[in-house]
């Protein structure tokens, strides 16, 4: 994909706070890892990526999981059931305890 036609942060449809916050760190646009894996993980598919040490993987799994807790806050204010299927965050902590150990 040329520069010229990058995704950019203002057209993944993120939450106005999601916007102001990557705004706010001085982010103009998103590095190749998070315009190719944000869209995907926010239309909720399956993602295992590989990018170098420093290219922004941590904000391209952080962006979609910070959207989706403000959607589900939101639709818990609003009463919906599926509130109660648990918190995302519950399912990584033991995947993370999974990882091998480095040196
Ligand atoms: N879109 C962006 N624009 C500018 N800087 C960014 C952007 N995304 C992340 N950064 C900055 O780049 C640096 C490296 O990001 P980060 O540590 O998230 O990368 P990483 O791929 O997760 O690294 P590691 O492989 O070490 O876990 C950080 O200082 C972060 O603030």
């Amino acid at each position: 994909m040329e520069d010229s036609e990058a995704l950019g942060f203002e057209h993944m449809g993120l939450d106005p706070r999601l916007l102001q916050a990557v705004t706010d760190m001085g982010w103009s646009r998103p590095t190749l890892i998070q315009e190719k894996a944000i869209p995907l993980a926010l239309e909720g598919k399956d993602l295992l990526a590989r990018a170098r040490t420093g290219s922004g993987k941590t904000a391209a799994y952080a962006i979609p999981m910070l959207q989706l807790l403000l959607h589900r806050k939101a639709s818990c204010a609003d009463g919906e059931a599926r509130c109660s299927s648990g918190d995302p965050i519950s399912h990584i902590k033991p995947l993370a305890a999974r990882q091998p150990e480095t040196s």
